[in-house]
């Protein structure tokens, strides 16, 4: 810890603080999550500790880059220090979207899209599942490049830990599978990659609900408002495809990255 210098708390992810900090060596800006390990039972330790381990070989434009650990067995923290993202969560950013009663063009909704398949495609094919694919776990950078933080951890935590701590807000992105207590699988990322479409063209969720029984009823009816005008009938046929209720006939990550207003963008990032 003596190496970082604290700047402060810039929020409180969905497991632990997350604070803004200052490498001592290079005054390079980071943040940690700081984590509370003394509450994990052995099993979820031994996942957290494997997980950390995947997340460090990931390297990704589009994936919230982890650069080390700290454990601190005094009070039982584990700090995981992570690439700054001076844009913030996504889900702030779409709340003040709202608020000033604004929209995200279309095109900056196709680009904030295939960052996200691309991390998809980076963690898919190391057969990791997001699992919580949410704005909330999606960051801004300098250059309002979105990246995928903090995926993972979630999953490995056992049932009743991951409750305790994800039963924070309401799952409006969870896959008909999830709710059947089928096995999550990479389509219900996909499916999750739908909710995340047709939020940024409405500002809210595909299946709005006040609680889990309204919200698992309209899940499984399928059934989501057209969004407005502004937007085309392509993307309104690619949320529809990932909102797939049969998780066999959603596209996978190849199928989304072959799509034209993919495809095109990513031949203009070369
Ligand atoms: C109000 N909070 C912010 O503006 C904010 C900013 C500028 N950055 C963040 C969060 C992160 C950030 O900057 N880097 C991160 C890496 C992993 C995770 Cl899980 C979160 C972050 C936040 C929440």
């Amino acid at each position: 810890m003596e190496n970082y210098e604290v700047i402060g708390e810039i929020g409180a992810g969905q497991f632990g603080k997350v604070v803004k900090i200052k490498r001592k060596s290079d005054s390079k800006v980071l943040v940690w999550k700081q984590l509370e390990y003394g509450k994990m039972d052995e099993k979820e330790k031994s996942q957290l500790v494997a997980e950390v381990n995947i997340l460090r070989e990931i390297r990704h434009p589009n994936v919230v880059r982890y650069y080390d650990r700290i454990i601190d067995k005094q009070n039982q923290h584990i700090y995981i220090i992570m690439e700054y993202c001076e844009g913030g969560d996504l889900a702030a950013f779409l709340k003040n979207l709202k608020k000033e009663k604004e929209t995200i063009p279309e095109e900056a909704i196709w680009r904030i899209f295939m960052q996200i398949v691309l991390a998809l495609h980076e963690i898919h094919h190391k057969k990791i599942m997001h699992r919580d694919l949410k704005p909330a776990n999606i960051f801004l950078d300098s250059k309002n490049n979105a990246k995928l933080g903090d995926f993972g951890l979630s999953k490995k935590l056992s049932d009743e830990t991951k409750f305790a701590y994800t039963n924070v807000g309401t799952p409006y992105y969870m896959s008909p599978e999830q709710i059947e207590e089928n096995k999550y699988n990479e389509k219900s990322d996909i499916w999750a990659c739908g909710c995340l479409l047709y939020e940024l063209g409405a500002l809210s969720p595909p299946f709005p609900a006040t609680n889990h029984l309204a919200l698992a009823m309209k899940i499984k009816n399928g059934k989501f408002e057209r969004l407005s005008k502004q937007y085309s009938d392509e993307l309104m046929r690619v949320i529809s495809w990932c909102l797939q209720k049969n998780s066999e006939n959603r596209p996978s990550v190849d199928d989304l990255l072959n799509l034209p207003q993919i495809s095109m963008r990513l031949r203009e990032k070369r």
